[in-house]
């Protein structure tokens, strides 16, 4: 297996609840370390695409809405407000350190299409251009996820992972790594620090759902990690509250669960 540290070409999704309060309103400190880190990766040599959650979540604080809204439209209104919040953010955060940021809004069904060349020359021609691009679903667009209340960015994370062929793709959540029962309802579960192969007893772990803020948990994850394997591409699952942890990854040091297919 290839080092983690030689793995260039990165992709990093991270989750509403990395991002936000249980408020709804922006994480300051936690947001400028993730910003600070990935900086700092990116002038190490890594090319690096953020998949970022946070557009309903940010939404909601902005609005002074307590909490988030049932219907679609909703959730839509609150994505379309909270989605200029959040490019705001990356824009300026990532101007501290001169890198220049682009924002993609997809939706999984193109990239499935064949419009998934557009989606991968604009890729390539940004990071050749030493741009970040920041991925999020266009949640106005992409009604039936709202309605379904799936509206996870996992597996779009990891389809565009697939997409731009990428050597390493991070999860960050709000737990530190795929565990043998929720941590959340059992005080005696046990980090898994490595997954070699998606059994049908590792979905059985995954069985449980999600926080308040976040939308996918623990099933959205592991399927993101099924679409990862298929294409060849290893997948850390971390905890988004400690972004520095990514330098001590990049040491190759262990960090959260790694899912690495067995003959990879
Ligand atoms: N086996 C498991 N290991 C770790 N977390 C689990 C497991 N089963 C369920 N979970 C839940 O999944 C949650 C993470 O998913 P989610 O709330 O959607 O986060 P995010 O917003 O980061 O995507 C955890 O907080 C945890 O309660
Ligand atoms: N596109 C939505 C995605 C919501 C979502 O996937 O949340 P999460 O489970 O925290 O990754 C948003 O930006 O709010």
């Amino acid at each position: 297996m290839k080092k983690i540290s030689e793995r260039k070409r990165i992709v990093v999704k991270v989750g509403t609840s990395t991002l936000t309060h249980k408020t709804g309103r922006l994480n300051i400190r936690r947001v400028e370390q993730l910003v600070k880190t990935l900086a700092d990766l990116y002038n190490a040599g890594h090319e690096v695409i953020l998949v970022s959650s946070g557009a309903i979540g940010l939404g909601m604080g902005k609005l002074g809405l307590r909490e988030r809204p049932k219907d679609t439209k909703g959730k839509q209104a609150c994505a379309a407000v909270g989605q200029c919040e959040l490019m705001y953010m990356y824009d300026n955060l990532f101007s501290n350190y001169s890198i220049t940021v682009a924002q993609l809004l997809l939706t999984k069904y193109i990239l499935l299409e064949d419009r998934r060349t557009n989606v991968e020359n604009s890729l390539e021609t940004l990071l050749s251009m030493g741009v970040i691009p920041v991925v999020n679903e266009n949640d106005t667009v992409a009604i039936d996820e709202l309605e379904l209340e799936v509206g996870e960015n996992d597996s779009l994370a990891a389809i565009v992972a697939t997409i731009a062929k990428a050597d390493l793709f991070i999860m960050m959540s709000d737990i530190d790594g795929l565990f043998d029962k929720d941590p959340n309802s059992s005080d005696d579960a046990q980090m898994i620090p490595v997954v070699q192969e998606i059994t049908d007893e590792i979905r059985g772990v995954a069985g449980g759902v999600t926080t308040n803020v976040g939308t996918g948990g623990m099933r959205t994850k592991i399927r993101a990690v099924e679409i990862a394997f298929e294409a060849g591409i290893d997948v850390v699952l971390m905890n988004g509250k400690t972004p520095k942890k990514l330098y001590d990854l990049f040491e190759d040091k262990p960090v959260g669960t790694l899912f690495t297919k067995k003959d990879s």
